[in-house]
């Protein structure tokens, strides 16, 4: 053991003296050239070619960087045995990622490429004004020169793809809201923004499976149709709007959307949007992958109206609908001298050029009076899907039955189901006042169900009696109305009520005389 110790001194002893005679020998100048030559040479046989990637470039810290962490955390095959351990702010998942000199191989497009993790002590800080880490971390990729043309692009293109999408699951959704009225906060973002936690999906949603089936299958198509967009040369974007009776479960279906495409949403509210180039700022500043919500289209604005608003009082409480103010002299121009919204800004909002900067977004409006709409926001390729949400139907209660009390089909009294079948139609009853009745009963289910039946039977009956009421007050409207016309029409009638109204202009002339 000491004659090995002995010899592994000497050894060592010989390198320094080579080491010091070189240093001697061998200026820096004539050091460095070599050492570049030797570089070369390597450089010349070695049949790869390496990139680095370091985790902060300059003072910036570089995108690339946490993308290809991301990017490798989702890669089933990391075969180190330590690895790094995140979770980012919002998130709901932990990611992992390589330590220190760990490697990786992965493959793209059927090319073999090694990746690297190394982690390097900083050297002595120099003067910054943001403090840097301690350590200096980057990531080298490894790929065969043969291969660098045919890949590099795509395959970075791919990772920071990868890395928004791995980043988006794992990020919980956020909910947007202007509800600030334009003030903007220190980063200059008009957005305020909660984590979005609304546990409404497609499952829970109770309408009729056929139609829920096609508005998921465009949801994904959209999703999906980068290419397809690309293509026909449209703005990858797509217009929904909701309409029907409160409680039937327009806003449900938007967290329902938002939850299964995984996108942020953006909850605009119009009355806090003081004029057109606002909208525009605000459109301007969302992010891709979102849905932007105008709920009760029909009641938030009032677009012309707010400009003639200012300058005649008279006119506050008419809405855009009406025609009068539809083809009034600030609809449809654009900016309308800048301080107010109108229907032609909104529609430049969601339909014009400036709907596309920015991709893959989904409007969403929703109405309780879709026909007090102007047609303009109705015309096709504006709205490309009309959803009505309606009152409770039969295969919708099935799927609140489920949810709310655990009972399938198989599970009811084939009697009871019978009755049911029967009168939901007729009871015009919403989803909101069914799934009300049932969470009072839960505890129960036997009596949830038999109280739900009996209140859509009484709510039927109620429904039946009042539209014979209106049915009947109807005919004698017909009637009366009838009756009018005729005495109108009747050339006798007619007469005697010209030469009365005669009568009275020659008296009136008399005495004006
Ligand atoms: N189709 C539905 N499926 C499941 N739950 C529903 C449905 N419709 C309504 N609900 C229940 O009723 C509540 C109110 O529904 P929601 O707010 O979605 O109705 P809405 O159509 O947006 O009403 P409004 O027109 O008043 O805004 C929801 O919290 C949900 O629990
Ligand atoms: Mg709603």
């Amino acid at each position: 053991m000491k004659e090995y110790w002995g010899s592994l001194a000497s050894v060592l002893g010989v390198l320094a003296f080579c080491q010091s005679l070189l240093q001697v020998l061998f200026p820096p100048e004539l050091r460095f050239a070599a050492l570049k030559l030797f570089n070369r040479i390597f450089n010349v046989f070695n049949s790869y070619c390496y990139f680095d990637i370091t985790e902060i470039d300059g003072v910036n810290t570089n995108e690339l960087y946490n993308a290809v962490q991301l990017y490798l955390s989702s890669s089933v095959s990391i075969s180190g045995s330590r690895l790094s351990l995140t979770r980012a702010l919002n998130s709901s998942a932990i990611t992992f990622g390589l330590t220190n000199n760990d490697t990786l191989f992965d493959t793209f497009n059927g090319v073999n490429v090694l990746w690297e993790h190394i982690v390097t002590q900083r050297q002595a800080q120099t003067f910054s004004w943001r403090p840097m880490p301690d350590e200096k971390r980057g990531f080298t990729l490894r790929i065969k020169k043969k291969d660098k043309s045919l890949i590099l692009d795509s395959y970075l293109d791919y990772i920071m793809e990868k890395a928004n999408d791995i980043r988006r699951k794992n990020e919980d959704r956020l909910l947007y809201t202007n509800s600030r009225g334009g003030s903007l906060d220190s980063r200059g973002h008009p957005w305020e923004s909660v984590p979005f936690k609304h546990p409404s999906t497609f499952e829970t949603l109770a309408m009729d499976p056929a139609k829920k089936g096609e508005i998921m299958e465009d949801l994904k198509d959209f999703a999906n149709g980068q290419s397809f967009y690309q293509k026909t040369g449209r703005a990858w974007k797509r217009g929904y709007l909701l309409y029907g009776p409160p409680g039937t479960g327009k806003s449900s279906m938007i967290a329902a959307m938002a939850n299964y495409l995984g996108y942020d949403i953006y909850d605009l509210e119009l009355t806090e949007v003081h004029n057109n180039s606002e909208l525009r700022k605000l459109l301007m500043k969302t992010s891709s992958k979102s849905i932007i919500v105008i709920e009760d289209i029909d009641c938030s604005i009032n677009l012309s109206n707010r400009k003639k608003g200012t300058a005649n009082n008279s006119s506050i409480g008419r809405s855009y609908c009406d025609p009068e103010m539809r083809s009034g002299p600030g609809v449809g121009t654009g900016d309308e001298g800048g301080n107010s919204i109108t229907l032609s800004g909104l529609l430049n909002f969601t339909d014009g050029l400036w709907s596309c900067c920015g991709s893959e977004r989904i409007f969403v409006f929703t109405t309780n009076h879709v026909d007090k709409l102007d047609p303009a926001l109705l015309r096709s390729g504006r709205m490309d899907m009309h959803v009505f949400m309606n009152y409770c139907s039969f295969p919708a209660l099935k799927i609140l039955l489920k949810n709310y009390l655990g009972r399938e089909e198989s599970d009811l009294d084939e009697g009871v189901l019978k009755e049911l079948e029967e009168v939901i139609d007729k009871a015009e009853m919403t989803p909101a006042d069914i799934s009300e009745l049932l969470i009072k009963n839960r505890r129960n289910k036997d009596k949830a169900v038999i109280e739900l039946l009996e209140a859509l039977k009484e709510r039927a009956e109620r429904k039946s009696k009042s539209g014979e009421c209106v049915r009947e007050k109807n005919l004698n409207d017909v009637e009366e109305e009838e009756q009018e016309k005729r005495a109108l029409d009747s050339p006798k009638e007619g007469c005697a009520f010209d030469e009365s109204c005669k009568k009275d202009e020659e008296d009136e002339e008399k005495k004006i005389k």
